[in-house]
């Protein structure tokens, strides 16, 4: 196993009391994790952690074979690791144009952006939605949105927050389609949620929060 990220005795409090006290949390490179535990357990907290989004206490901290501190939040981990939340917000601009800006306002040029754009729109399967106005999408097709949003950023980590909550049908399947790709092309994916067919998706990984501590499951046998 090659770690991406490593954090010991993460420590998260709200006011007095102790939402997470995890020892060792270990993220490899190219793997795909499942969060789980129960509502309130601190799924959402962990993830936002892990994002910069909300600050704790940490021992020792490796991102990428490198001591950092989880606070500040290091540019290295901000660079590489890509949020995408359960409702993406998007600008009132065409499929394209929201896909786009993450690429754009790095300063990527626009030849580019546009072949990334372009190739991500393909690989999400919304080609025919390039030019619609993300506000009239329906939930699946906001939700490949936001997942092409974050591929063309290549990131070492996705923080998915329950991807396939309120989906059901083929705009489920799609989407949990685009996890393992997301995988094959060298990025780690944690998905916080209560889904058991992305809980059941080969080789992965499953992680439980119970009372504040973090159970590391078997990996799910490939088929
Ligand atoms: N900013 C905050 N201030 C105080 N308490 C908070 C804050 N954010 C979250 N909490 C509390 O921390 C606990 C964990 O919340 P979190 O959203 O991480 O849980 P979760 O496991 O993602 O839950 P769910 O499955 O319901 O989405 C909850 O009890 C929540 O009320």
């Amino acid at each position: 196993m090659t770690a991406l990220l490593t954090i010991h005795n993460l420590q998260k409090k709200f006011h007095q009391r102790q939402l997470l006290n995890i020892k060792n949390l270990a993220i490899a490179a190219a793997q795909a994790y499942v969060l789980t535990g129960a509502n309130g357990s601190g799924k959402s907290t962990l993830m936002r952690i892990l994002a910069g989004l909300e600050s704790a206490d940490a021992g020792e901290v490796k991102f990428n074979n490198e001591a950092v501190n989880l606070s500040p939040y290091p540019r290295t981990m901000r660079d590489a690791i890509v949020y995408v939340h359960q409702h993406p917000v998007m600008f009132s601009t065409s499929v394209a144009d929201n896909i786009a800006y993450g690429l754009t306002v790095r300063g990527v040029a626009k030849n580019i952006v546009a072949e990334k754009v372009e190739e991500a729109i393909e690989w999400a399967g919304i080609v025919h939605l390039r030019k619609s106005i993300p506000a009239f999408l329906s939930g699946g097709e906001k939700q490949r949105v936001a997942l092409a949003r974050a591929r063309v950023l290549s990131p070492k980590l996705l923080l998915l927050d329950e991807p396939t909550a309120n989906l059901d049908g083929a705009a489920r399947e799609q989407v949990i389609a685009l996890i393992p790709t997301l995988v094959g092309e060298g990025s780690s994916v944690i998905m916080a949620c209560h889904d058991r067919d992305l809980i059941a998706l080969p080789g992965v990984q499953r992680l439980k929060i119970r009372d504040g501590t973090l159970e590391v499951k078997e990996i799910n046998l490939h088929h």
